[in-house]
């Protein structure tokens, strides 16, 4: 890399890293610079900008922390492509420049010096080209900004999760395993990612796509999804990302792992999948909070109905048992599995869930090249706070589950996915190849 490249890239890098533990602050301060200077950019902004503080720090911590890396051009370009769908257009992105380092300078009293504001504008423009040109080829190509699809069937299960499914009329690119963001007409500027699910039924000008939307406490979206979303609505879409997609074909033998509404993006893979010739020996492993949680099983009953190739466990917390009963159950049928020749595990749900399986493969002996997982996302929080007042200011948000409060893993002992009973050595299901026939009474496995 070109020497001056380099030293920026360390500059700016430092530079962020003095700031982040006051991220909020730097990212209100821009906020505010922005919209005094630039008040027609209000309205590309949510009305509540509740996350929107951290959503941006975030994918700057992310654009930094990869300044160096070659795939980086590419990220942007779709970033640009992606940012079309809020109306940006190339003026802003010099308005979006100025706040940043004016919000970043504000903050970094007794470091910031000439080079520090040098090496920030190089980058930033670096970074804004490269998104400006991945919207012009969109442009070019004729894309739109975003697409239109309208709502054919809401269903809403145990209160919990909706279903949804919308019919897109033009052509909208997408791949098993991508997402979409998604925005309600109520909801001006709120973009949430969703992944995007297959039915049967789609052609390429016509598709019938599928959303697992799963209610959020407090969530703005997602409380319009589950309870306010109609038939005849109109959502819009986002084009669609997202680099986990369905292991190469030649895979013989393929593990999908799915808790919550990550079942999601598995059930494309799925389909995907399913329709290769031949098709792989695929396996199943559904992951919820109570047996009553899986909110799509009837789907996947008639896909094992269908499919001999195809087998399923289901992993659930029974009433009363911790929130993590159900991930400890899936977690010591894998520390039991021995060996994974040739075979690749599709790992999608709760950013811890998907954290902790990952490494759990890991030290079982699979190799990092055969899981494939979307990235974790970033966050705007300090690792720690240095004072008490620091905490009171910036409290760390309290998430559902706690990690750290969680009850301890299993012994070890092997269970049987399908008895409970636990398993000895030379047991086949020990090493899940206890496939689950389909049938009533032995479909829903039991695990444990
Ligand atoms: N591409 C991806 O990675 C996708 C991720 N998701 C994410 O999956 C999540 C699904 O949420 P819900 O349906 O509400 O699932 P959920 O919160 O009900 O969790 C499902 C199961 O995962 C396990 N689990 C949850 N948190 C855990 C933790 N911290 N450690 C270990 N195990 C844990 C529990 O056993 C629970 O039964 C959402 O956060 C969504 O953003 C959803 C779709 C795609």
């Amino acid at each position: 890399m070109h020497d001056g490249r380099a030293h920026d890239i360390q500059l700016v890098a430092a530079s962020l890293e003095r700031v982040r533990r006051r991220a909020a602050h730097v990212v209100k301060l821009f906020y505010a610079h922005l919209f005094h200077h630039h008040p027609h950019l209000r309205s590309l902004f949510p009305t509540a900008m509740g996350d929107q503080y951290e959503r941006l720090f975030a994918a700057l911590v992310q654009v930094v922390g990869h300044l160096d890396h070659p795939g980086l051009g590419i990220h942007l370009e779709r970033l640009g492509r992606d940012h079309r769908k809020f109306g940006v257009v190339d003026a802003d992105y010099a308005a979006v420049g100025e706040s940043l380092i004016a919000a970043i300078r504000q903050h970094s009293p007794a470091s910031w010096d000439e080079r520090t504001e040098l090496a920030w504008r190089r980058m930033y423009a670096v970074t804004a080209d490269a998104m400006m040109s991945g919207a012009h080829r969109s442009e070019a190509e004729n894309e739109p900004p975003c697409w239109e699809a309208t709502v054919v069937s809401h269903r809403l299960h145990g209160n919990h999760t909706a279903i949804i499914r919308a019919e897109v009329r033009s052509p909208y690119p997408w791949l098993p395993g991508q997402y979409a963001t998604v925005q309600h007409r109520e909801l001006p500027g709120v973009w949430r990612p969703y992944s995007l699910s297959v039915i049967s039924g789609s052609t390429a000008h016509h598709q019938l796509l599928e959303f697992h939307v799963g209610r959020v406490k407090g969530g703005l979206l997602s409380t319009l999804l589950c309870d306010h979303t109609v038939p005849g609505q109109v959502l819009r879409l986002g084009a669609a990302s997202g680099a986990a997609l369905a292991p190469p074909p030649g895979t013989p033998t393929v593990t999908l792992i799915a808790a919550g509404t990550g079942w999601g993006p598995v059930k494309s893979v799925l389909h995907e999948l399913l329709d290769r010739r031949p098709a792989p020996r695929v396996r199943i492993d559904a992951v919820a909070r109570g047996e009553a949680h899986f909110y799509d099983g009837a789907a996947l009953d008639d896909l094992l109905r269908d499919h001999p190739c195809l087998s399923a466990y289901w992993w659930y917390q029974e009433r009363g048992e911790g929130e993590m009963r159900a991930a400890e159950r899936l977690h010591t049928h894998l520390r039991a599995r021995r060996d994974w020749p040739d075979e690749s595990v599709y790992l999608c749900g709760p950013v811890m869930f998907v954290e902790e399986t990952a490494q759990l493969l890991f030290e079982c002996g699979l190799p990092e090249g055969s899981l494939i997982r979307d990235p974790q996302p970033l966050s705007i929080q300090p690792r720690e706070h240095v004072s008490h007042a620091e905490a009171f200011l910036d409290p760390v948000p309290v998430k559902w589950i706690d990690p750290q409060a969680r009850t301890g893993p299993l012994d070890g002992a092997r269970v049987s996915p399908k008895t409970g009973a636990a398993l000895s050595p030379a047991d086949p299901a020990a090493h899940g190849a206890g496939a689950v026939q389909p049938g009533p009474g032995h479909l829903r496995t039991r695990s444990g």
